[in-house]
């Protein structure tokens, strides 16, 4: 098996690390010509993992063409709002019979699609061909070896194994799953929450509030999975409740630290200059996750509650008092 990781940031060269770490003959795509040259001399990407040491037998080029050309496995590691142009740039060298695999989390805002319906509709591979890979998978972590298991989920259940082989290795445990809905809607809406979290903590609140967005940010996207079609256990596994754990706790977690500017006080360009323009993908998903909840009819507060903020500039103190301010409810409902 041959792939290629499209996209040479933090999360596409930790994984392309994986890939070749698990035996797998691996090219990463660079969009500059110079960090492919650093890769591939210095096995470095000394912008998004300073320290980190790449395996010398990954290959790194800037040629789309180059890259693309023979591979089995297209591996896409752009932000999900752009994954639609780039993989549009891409498909006249992709081969027709490629699997795609997605590690973008987000849903496209001009569509609502999510990244799967994304490639399927570019790229006219059944979706069958097409997989997503979502965890608690902060890069810098699996960069460094720490272990780590996540989902790789395909409808072609036969296809996932492969590729659960050819990620597998002794720090990072792929699981498989058919549900590739609930994959990916735990992906989107967990860096909304951590949004959410980052304003909590930013505000200065403690762990119950912490553990409390993180409960019931898992209870409303249980809510939209659900609605969408999703498999209520897929939540309860590594690319729900995991990915959301991680994310929502890790200071490492770009969602996280951004809502934590705006906790702080920060305007959303102070916030995007705080943190080097770095992709926090909910601050644009955030738009498209709350319009699918509405089209699915599903209440989600605290989605709501951060699109207010990041686009309709409520202060976080009044997100805070709205929230609280909402007529109670039982527990658990439909
Ligand atoms: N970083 C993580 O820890 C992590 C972990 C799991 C999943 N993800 C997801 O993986 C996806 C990629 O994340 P990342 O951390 O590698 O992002 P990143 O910002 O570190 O890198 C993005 C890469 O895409 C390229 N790119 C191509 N077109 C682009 C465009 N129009 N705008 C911006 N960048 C463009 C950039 O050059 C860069 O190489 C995101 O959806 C993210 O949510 C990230
Ligand atoms: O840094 P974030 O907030 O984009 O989160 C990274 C990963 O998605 C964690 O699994």
């Amino acid at each position: 098996m041959r792939a290629v990781v499209m996209g040479a940031g933090s999360w596409g060269t930790a994984i392309a690390k994986v890939l070749v770490d698990a035996g797998t003959e691996t090219t990463i795509w660079a969009r500059r010509p110079e960090l492919a040259e650093r890769i591939t001399h210095d096995h470095a990407n000394g912008d998004y993992l300073p320290g980190i040491t790449l395996p010398d037998g990954l290959r790194a080029t800037s040629s789309v063409v180059d890259a693309v050309t023979g591979a089995d496995v297209v591996v896409c590691a752009v932000p999900s709002q752009s994954l639609r142009a780039n993989l549009t740039e891409w498909m006249p060298h992709v081969a027709d019979d490629a699997t795609f695999v997605s590690l973008a989390k987000g849903v496209e805002t001009s569509t609502l699609l999510r990244m799967s319906e994304v490639i399927a509709e570019v790229s006219g591979a059944p979706v069958e061909r097409v997989a997503v890979l979502s965890g608690p998978n902060l890069a810098r972590e699996i960069a460094e070896g720490q272990p780590a298991a996540t989902v790789i989920a395909c409808r072609d259940e036969h296809r996932a194994q492969n590729l659960q082989q050819a990620f597998n290795t002794g720090y990072f445990r792929p699981y498989t799953n058919t549900d590739v809905v609930g994959c990916e809607i735990g992906g989107a809406v967990k860096n909304v929450i951590a949004l959410a979290c980052g304003m909590a903590s930013g505000v200065g609140f403690g762990q119950n509030t912490l553990a409390t967005i993180i409960t019931r940010g898992l209870a409303e996207t249980i809510r939209l999975a659900v609605a969408v079609g999703a498999q209520i256990e897929t939540l309860a596994g590594l690319a729900g409740v995991g990915d959301l754990v991680a994310t929502c706790s890790s200071p490492l977690s770009r969602n996280r630290t951004f809502g934590a500017h705006l906790g702080q006080g920060a305007t959303m360009q102070e916030a995007q200059e705080a943190t080097h323009g770095q992709v926090a993908e909910g601050v644009k998903s955030c738009s498209s996750v709350r319009a699918l909840a509405v089209k699915f009819d599903v209440e989600m507060p605290l989605t709501d509650a951060v699109h207010q903020v990041c686009h309709s500039g409520l202060s976080v103190a009044d997100a805070v008092s709205s929230l609280l301010g909402r007529r109670t409810k039982p527990e658990i409902y439909d």
